[in-house]
């Protein structure tokens, strides 16, 4: 990987603080020169701060498009729904319409049935023909202890379609939808979010550009990357902090 370009923050409060900024700045920047912005989120822990921060917001929600980056197959009202947590978190307590806000289906038998209705709904948003790739104006990951991002999983198959916006992913058996690794590395901007000492292994191999790309996923991810770190995510691994 080129150089890495990261922030290390004391702790979640603060990643959390920088992060919302951030987005709003990468919104008004994206609605001023194009008249909308397209977001695409992540699940798990870490965000789910910041998006509770962001009710609070003041920007123009209306021209808010969002998307999800990964999904767990599981319906929008379980507990391990990414796109439930941002529902509850945020998107309950904001007026971006509603047509303008896509989860990830996950009610057909086949996950790859809805990979393909995901993969359609954006083609249809962003107006792209087959072959082509959206350019989102920012994706949101994050990175589990075992390296994976989205849900780009160590050594699933996930990890090398390289034809298509969205596929199935693999975590120990359980099926996820995820964006392909082409998709995230077309993004205007990407922005990782991960904290907790757990990750600094990963971390260490990712910045280092050491083993194996397909045990830490997230080495996969060359576009326009910032990573925002907590202190504990980045101790022994970038230097100073
Ligand atoms: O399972 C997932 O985990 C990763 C990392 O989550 P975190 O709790 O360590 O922040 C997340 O980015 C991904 O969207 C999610 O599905």
């Amino acid at each position: 990987m080129a150089t890495p370009n990261i922030r290390v923050f004391p702790d979640l409060a603060a990643l959390t603080a920088a992060a919302k900024q951030f987005v709003l700045e990468q919104a008004t920047g994206a609605i001023a020169q194009g008249g909308q912005f397209t977001l695409a989120l992540a699940g798990g822990n870490t965000p789910k701060p910041l998006y509770e921060s962001l009710v609070s917001a003041d920007t123009p929600w209306s021209q808010w498009h969002i998307f999800w980056g990964d999904e767990r197959y599981v319906p929008l009202d379980h507990p391990d729904s990414n796109a439930g947590m941002a529902f509850q978190a945020w998107l309950n307590h904001v007026p971006i319409p509603k047509n303008q806000i896509h989860p990830m289906p996950t009610a057909d038998a086949d996950p790859q049935t809805a990979a393909d209705r995901y993969e359609q709904t954006l083609r249809q948003t962003f107006g792209i023909r087959e072959g082509e790739f959206p350019r989102f104006d920012l994706i949101l990951l994050g990175m589990g202890p075992d390296g994976h991002t989205a849900s780009l999983f160590p050594h699933t198959a996930a990890l090398t379609v390289g034809d298509r916006l969205i596929t199935v992913g693999n975590k120990d058996g359980q099926a996820r939808l995820t964006f392909t690794v082409p998709l995230i590395n077309h993004a205007r901007q990407i922005l990782f979010l991960v904290t907790g000492a757990n990750k600094q292994t990963a971390l260490r191999h990712i910045f280092g550009g050491t083993g194996d790309p397909h045990l830490y996923p997230a080495r996969l991810i060359t576009g326009n990357a910032l990573w925002f770190l907590d202190q504990a995510a980045a101790e022994g691994v970038v230097q100073n902090a």
